[in-house]
């Protein structure tokens, strides 16, 4: 199954467009998971667990794990994600962008070393920098459009020939880049009028939206910036706002996480 069809699966299934995060921060995780030599990997399994009924995605960052020679813990998380819920998608977040013989390696990482559904990418090196993510054709490639940080602005605002260049990015992806219907475009939750105009030019295209929870998206001006004409076309992002809930009275992490995220699924599906 292809990674459209896949997610598209999961939208129903799931009755969800929130895509789970994680980003492991070691100082952010309970105790009992800071010294333990696979305290990561069972930190992110126990909030894969609590979340799975809930998620449309998951999206590991790597950073989190590259930072502290974790990836073997990365890899055991993808493993458990690709057994325990072959049905949800994978989506390896790595923001990787190089000339083609270089990014043909950073595809083999994504796709076959951790057997990501699909990877994060960056456009700004060209057609030949994401070519070599198109040769897995079954797999998703999210190519950075209007990102959701304030600096995102420093170059995607910058008028060219009469508009802002992040919709040149999304016209590119569209006509050329997608002629395998494999790709999808990062929006942050932060700019709305942003995600409508790059609904408007890239049709039912999937969306990856990070920027609601921690940092500040509105979920309801998201959702109706965002959603495609069947009500879905989005994977809403949300880390850390999901990881480190507040546990409330007995709950513990894990029911925290579960009890924010379930909230957030419905915050999201009232407006869709
Ligand atoms: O590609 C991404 O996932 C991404 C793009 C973007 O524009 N903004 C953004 O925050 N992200 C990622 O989405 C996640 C957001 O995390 P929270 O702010 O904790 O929900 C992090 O893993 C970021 O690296």
């Amino acid at each position: 199954m292809n990674f459209i069809t896949k997610l598209n699966a999961a939208w129903a299934a799931n009755d969800s467009l929130l895509c789970v995060g994680l980003d492991p921060d070691i100082e952010r995780l309970p105790v009992q998971f800071r010294d333990a030599p696979d305290g990561i990997y069972q930190f992110c399994k126990e909030i894969i667990d609590a979340t799975a009924g809930l998620a449309c995605a998951f999206k590991p960052q790597i950073a989190y794990f590259a930072a502290l020679a974790a990836e073997g813990q990365l890899e055991r998380i993808c493993a458990y994600l690709r057994e325990a819920y072959p049905h949800i998608p994978l989506i390896l977040d790595s923001k990787r962008g190089d000339i083609g013989a270089t990014a043909k390696q950073y595809a083999r990482e994504a796709y076959d070393r951790y057997g990501a559904d699909a990877v994060t990418v960056s456009p700004y090196m060209g057609s030949d920098s994401v070519e070599p993510y198109m040769e897995w054709q079954d797999r998703g490639v999210i190519v950075l459009c209007r990102t959701s940080n304030p600096g995102g602005s420093d170059l995607q605002f910058l008028q060219v020939d009469g508009k802002p260049l992040y919709q040149h990015v999304a016209q590119l992806v569209a006509d050329k880049w997608n002629a395998n219907g494999q790709c999808a475009l990062v929006v942050g939750a932060t700019f709305p009028e942003e995600i409508r105009a790059v609904r408007d030019i890239v049709g039912e295209m999937p969306l990856l939206i990070p920027g609601i929870g921690a940092q500040g998206g509105d979920i309801e001006a998201t959702v109706r910036a965002g959603r495609t004409t069947s009500g879905t076309g989005m994977m809403i992002n949300s880390s850390r706002a999901i990881l480190y809930a507040k546990p409330q009275g007995g709950e513990d992490f894990a029911a925290a996480a579960r009890r924010v995220a379930e909230e957030t699924r419905q915050a999201i599906n009232a407006h869709r």
